[in-house]
């Protein structure tokens, strides 16, 4: 039997074998951008604000007032400003380049038009040419996952493509004989649960996920499953078969194909058997059967390892405060179901998913220790939850 891995150094361990694999790269335009990762750290191809701009509809002033001679002309969002001549004043409009040598701003909601000439008080109602960002500086720093206001700040700063990670591929086998995928349970047999959640979780993480194949509780099938045929996935996942029953072929197999264990049990409950193995056609994150513990195995080993593929940060825990006792698991790492409200949910034995699926996360309960009530835990958030 092997030494589990403390919880903590099995996420490292993870996120470290990502980080030395390097990802191919690619251009993609800004909506197609969205959902990867900045490979590169982008630069502004315009400040922003990308010339002074007015902020508020009314008046450009320039000269002493109180009262100041009307062009007759309005300076509109979209054109070129001309230069104000003194003592004078131009109708403006929020967003217009602001006419050079303005003085101030008289907003429309403070100004009095009489006889081609407007009075009121001016202020500086106008954003500085890259205030927000100077020409040519980095947006966002590599690592950083492009999301939609990310794609929005691209565009603003002037660009039309990203510079991205393409997103690692993961790819499913499903182990058990015992599996169905359609309908009610029956003559011993039970559903998949694993099967329809695993490929959206990962996609959340950041890989694109390809359907899930069953296969059979023989050593062939085992061996064709993990030796399979080219292209290979990055991550290939396993589900079940991580202990040493009489149909748990994983082992043997990885054996066989001459494997490398990164990890080999971790020092968590539930979650114990996963395993994270690389193989001469990839890496082999083995998910234990038992389906809580499959989802708290791609918390522990699968999120760190997309993270440290895409040069994202090791995913950083959050901070739950609890609201009940929570006693420990002994030597190892206790991860609890939490609601949103730092509650224990009922329903937390490692073959159950009723509690998970309405979680916030995992509160993490370190091993010796039992938690108390109102104690801050590291919260390690439910894989793909998005609100
Ligand atoms: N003698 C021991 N037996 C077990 C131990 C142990 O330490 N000594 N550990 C238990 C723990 S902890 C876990 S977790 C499981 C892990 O087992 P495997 O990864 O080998 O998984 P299986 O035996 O294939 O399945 C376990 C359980 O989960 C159900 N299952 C499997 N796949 C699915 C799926 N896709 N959807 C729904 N349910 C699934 C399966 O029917 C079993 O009930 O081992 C314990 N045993
Ligand atoms: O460690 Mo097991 O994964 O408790 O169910």
């Amino acid at each position: 039997m092997s030494t589990p891995t403390p919880w903590p150094e099995a996420r490292r361990t993870a996120y470290e074998l990502g980080l030395s694999i390097d990802l191919p790269t690619v251009e993609l335009p800004l909506d197609r951008a969205v959902g990867h990762t900045l490979a590169a750290a982008p630069a502004s191809a315009n400040p922003l604000p990308a010339f002074d701009t007015v902020a508020m509809d009314g008046y450009a002033v320039r000269g002493e007032g109180p009262a100041w001679d009307l062009l007759d002309y309005d300076q509109l969002a979209g054109h070129r400003a001309a230069e104000l001549p003194d003592g004078r004043a131009v109708r403006i409009a929020t967003g217009a380049q602001l006419p050079p040598k303005t003085e101030g701003i008289v907003r429309l909601e403070d100004s009095t038009v009489t006889e081609g000439t407007v009075s009121g008080p001016h202020q500086r109602d106008w954003r500085e040419t890259g205030d927000e960002i100077a020409l040519g500086e980095e947006l966002l720093p590599a690592g950083t996952p492009v999301s939609p206001a990310a794609a929005g700040f691209a565009a603003a700063a002037g660009l039309d493509r990203l510079t991205v990670f393409e997103k690692p591929t993961a790819a499913f086998a499903v182990f058990g004989d015992e599996l169905i995928d359609r309908g009610p349970a029956r003559d011993g047999k039970i559903r998949d649960s694993l099967g329809p959640m695993l490929p959206a979780m990962l996609e959340g993480l950041g890989a694109t996920a390809s359907r899930p194949v069953h296969v059979e509780d023989t050593p062939e099938a085992h061996y064709n499953a993990l030796n399979g045929p080219a292209p290979q996935p990055t991550i290939l996942c396993t589900t079940g078969g991580t202990m040493h029953g009489p149909v748990d072929y994983l082992h043997p197999t990885l054996k066989k194909l001459g494997a490398e264990y990164l990890i080999d049990t971790v020092a968590v409950r539930p979650g114990f058997p996963m395993l994270l193995a690389r193989t001469p056609n990839g890496i082999v994150c083995g998910l234990p059967g038992n389906p809580q513990s499959a989802v708290i195995s791609v918390a522990t080993i699968v999120a760190p390892l997309i993270a440290g593929l895409l040069r994202r940060p090791l995913p950083e825990l959050g901070v739950a405060a609890v609201a009940d006792d929570i006693p420990g698991r002994g030597d190892c790492h206790r991860l609890a179901l939490v609601d949103d409200f730092g509650r224990l949910i009922p329903h937390h034995g490692s073959a159950m998913l009723r509690g998970v699926a309405t979680a916030r996360g995992f509160a993490v309960v370190e091993p010796h220790t039992n938690a108390r009530r109102s104690d801050a835990l590291p919260l390690v958030p439910m894989p793909g939850r998005t609100s």
